[in-house]
C-alpha cells in the first residue's frame, strides 16, 4: 500500500536513447498522491517515451522511474496499483467491448463484476456487447479507461485520452480524473488542449527536446503570465517547436 511519504509516481533521472538520439534526457519529476499532474510538450518532446518508462514498457537508458515506491515489472499486482491509457488504437477489433475486459480482467485475476462495473462507469453498458470495430474513437477511449479502472488502481497515465471525445466526454473524463485525485488517486495526463489541461490539473511537467523545460504547480508557472497557461507553454516552448 502507498503511504503518504511515497510519492505515487517518481521520475528520477530518466533517460532513454535510440541509437545515438536521445529521446528523454535527465527527466525527474513526483506526481503525488491527490493531485492531477499535466504532461505537456511539443510533438516529439518525449512524453510517451518518458510514460512507456513508466510503465514498464521501455527499459531507461539510466535513471529510475518508480509506481508507489517500486519499478513497475516489481509491482506484485500492477493493475492494482496503476491503470494505464497509451493507445485506445491498440483494442482488437473483432472483440465486443465487454469481451475485451472480461479477458483483461482474468489476465489480471480479477472478479468479472468489476467488468460490469467499469463499462458503468465509463458510460459504454449500451455498446458493451458490439464489435470495438464499430465503436468511434471516442468510445475506444472510453473502453481504454475502463480497462484501466478494473483493478481500481490509486495511479493513472493517461496519453492523450480526450483525444476522439465530445465535448460531454470531454467534461466526462474531466469530472473523472479530478473526483480520482480528490479521492486520493494521483493522475498523470499528457495533452495537447492546454483548455482542458487548465481546467483539470493542479501542475504540469512541461517536457522539450526531451528535457524538463518547467514543472510546478499551474498557478505558480502561470503567474508571470496572468494565469494564461497558453501564453506560457508557448512563451517557453518557442524556440523548440520543430518536431523531433
Ligand atoms: N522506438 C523508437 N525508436 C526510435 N525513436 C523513437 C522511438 N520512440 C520514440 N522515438 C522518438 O523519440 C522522440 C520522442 O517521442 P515521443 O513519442 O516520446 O514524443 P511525444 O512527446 O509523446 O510526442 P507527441 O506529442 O507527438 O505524441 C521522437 O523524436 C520520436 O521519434
Amino acid at each position: 500500500m502507498n503511504t503518504n511519504t511515497t510519492p505515487a509516481i517518481q521520475a528520477a533521472g530518466l533517460r532513454k536513447t535510440f541509437g545515438d538520439f536521445a529521446a528523454v534526457e535527465d527527466v525527474s519529476f513526483l506526481v503525488p498522491n491527490g493531485r492531477v499532474v499535466g504532461l505537456l510538450g511539443p510533438n516529439g518532446a518525449g512524453k510517451t517515451t518518458t510514460m512507456r518508462m513508466l510503465l514498464g514498457l521501455a527499459a531507461p537508458t539510466s535513471g529510475s522511474a518508480l509506481i508507489n515506491g517500486k519499478p513497475y515489472r516489481e509491482l506484485e499486482h500492477p493493475t492494482k496499483h496503476i491503470g494505464a491509457v497509451l493507445d485506445a488504437g491498440g483494442l482488437h477489433p473483432s472483440r465486443t467491448g465487454r469481451q475485451h475486459l472480461r479477458i483483461a480482467a482474468a489476465m489480471a485475476g480479477l472478479d468479472a463484476q468489476r467488468v460490469i462495473d467499469v463499462l458503468n462507469e465509463t458510460g459504454i453498458m449500451a455498446a458493451a456487447d458490439r464489435k470495438i470495430r464499430g465503436y468511434s474513437l471516442g468510445m475506444k477511449q472510453r473502453l481504454a479507461l475502463a480497462t484501466a479502472l478494473l483493478g481500481e488502481p490509486s495511479v493513472l497515465i493517461l496519453d492523450e485520452p480526450a483525444n476522439g471525445l465530445d465535448p460531454a466526454g470531454i467534461r466526462w473524463l474531466r469530472n473523472k480524473l479530478r473526483a480520482f485525485a480528490d479521492d486520493g488517486g494521483a493522475v498523470l495526463v499528457s495533452s495537447h488542449l492546454l483548455s482542458e489541461i487548465e481546467l483539470v490539473a493542479d501542475d504540469a511537467v512541461v517536457i522539450a527536446h526531451g528535457r524538463v523545460a518547467a514543472a510546478g504547480a499551474l498557478a505558480t508557472l502561470t503567474a508571470t503570465h496572468g494565469g494564461d497557461l497558453e501564453s506560457f507553454y508557448l512563451d517557453l516552448t518557442a524556440t523548440t517547436m520543430e518536431v523531433r
